[in-house]
């Protein structure tokens, strides 16, 4: 049985803004979220700065998409530049026009705007459709939109959400363009670490862990903790710690809450391989799919595991 995800305790939000970005769209999903105050930022690194800070209560940022795989910035800020744990999950599903200030035709567009993760996603499109249109980077989505109604705009079209095109009265040169129809991006929420959210019976923990140097079969022994404790991976990644060539750590997302013994006790058995393992926060997953666990890895499973040692020590 899952429960719904507890309300956040939070009043202050940052967002990769301004509105209308597909960011915004994922934070608008959190619950309570309508009362709050929302502050765009003009990147994920300064939204995530404004928590560290304190500015902001927590910010939702892009951490993976359904075709690109993670945004590396995203991961590599969360997991080791920063001290922020994940509190929630948010999904988008993505689609994007082409839009421009005055009514042109695909083959007039010399110039196209937008985040360079929207432009990742629509490349093949635009090398068959646009093929001489040049990119130019813009800080979001929304913010490649407004720029066409500056009094003279670096680009010729832009590439957002149908909403954003709407809202501020641009024409819509293609719809549909991303070159995988269905793409799903991930947003996280994250916040300065304290208390984490309760248990729901649908919940993911992320983790760090830095491959351990010089230990032949160190990502198996690894790996071998969570499938014997029956835990599932959703996601493993790796990534160059910045510290030199051959320094690497895992960025895990897993299916459970470290308040489960089987996850708990998974992580206990890294931290003794890999101590410097870090702990990024467990959340409600976004899908609520409920986990499914087996009898011997249940949390009354470890408890009566427990029990029994604890009886036989007292002998
Ligand atoms: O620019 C935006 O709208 C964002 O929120 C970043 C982004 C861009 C493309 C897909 C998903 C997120």
């Amino acid at each position: 049985m899952t429960q719904s995800p507890a309300p956040l305790p939070f009043t202050r939000y940052a967002y990769l803004g301004p509105a209308g970005t597909f960011t915004e769209a994922a934070l608008l999903q959190m619950p309570g979220v309508e009362t709050a105050e929302k502050v765009p930022a003009s990147s994920v690194l300064s939204a995530l700065t404004m928590v560290e800070e304190g500015t902001v209560d927590a910010a939702m940022v892009p951490i993976e998409n359904s075709v690109e795989g993670g945004v590396t910035a995203t991961l590599d800020a969360v997991s080791v530049a920063h001290q922020l744990h994940i509190v929630a999950e948010a999904l988008v599903p993505i689609t994007f026009v082409v839009a421009s200030r005055a009514p042109t035709t695909l083959s007039r567009i010399r110039s196209l705007t937008t985040h360079t993760h929207a432009w990742a996603q629509v490349r093949r499109w635009a090398e068959v459709s646009v093929p001489h249109a040049e990119f130019i980077p813009a800080s979001s989505t929304a913010a490649g939109a407004q720029a066409l109604l500056r009094d003279d705009p670096a680009a010729d079209a832009s590439i957002c959400a149908p909403l954003v095109a709407e809202q501020l009265g641009l024409h819509v040169v293609a719809r549909g363009v991303e070159d995988v129809p269905g793409a799903v991006t991930r947003f996280v929420l994250v916040s300065r670490p304290g208390p984490i959210p309760e248990p729901t019976g649908a919940d993911k923990t992320a983790i760090m862990i830095p491959l351990p140097e010089d230990r032949a079969g160190a990502l198996m022994e690894l790996l071998e903790h969570f499938s014997t404790r029956g835990v599932n991976l959703c996601r493993i990644e790796s990534r160059p710690t910045g510290d030199g060539l051959g320094q690497y750590f895992f960025s895990i997302d897993l299916e459970g809450h470290i308040d489960e013994a089987r996850v708990a006790d998974a992580l206990a058995g890294v931290h003794r391989i890999s101590p410097k393992i870090r702990f990024l926060g467990s959340y409600p997953r976004a899908d609520r799919r409920p986990q499914q666990i087996t009898s011997e890895v249940s949390d009354a499973a470890f408890s009566a595991a427990r029990t029994w040692i604890e009886a036989l020590r007292r002998r």
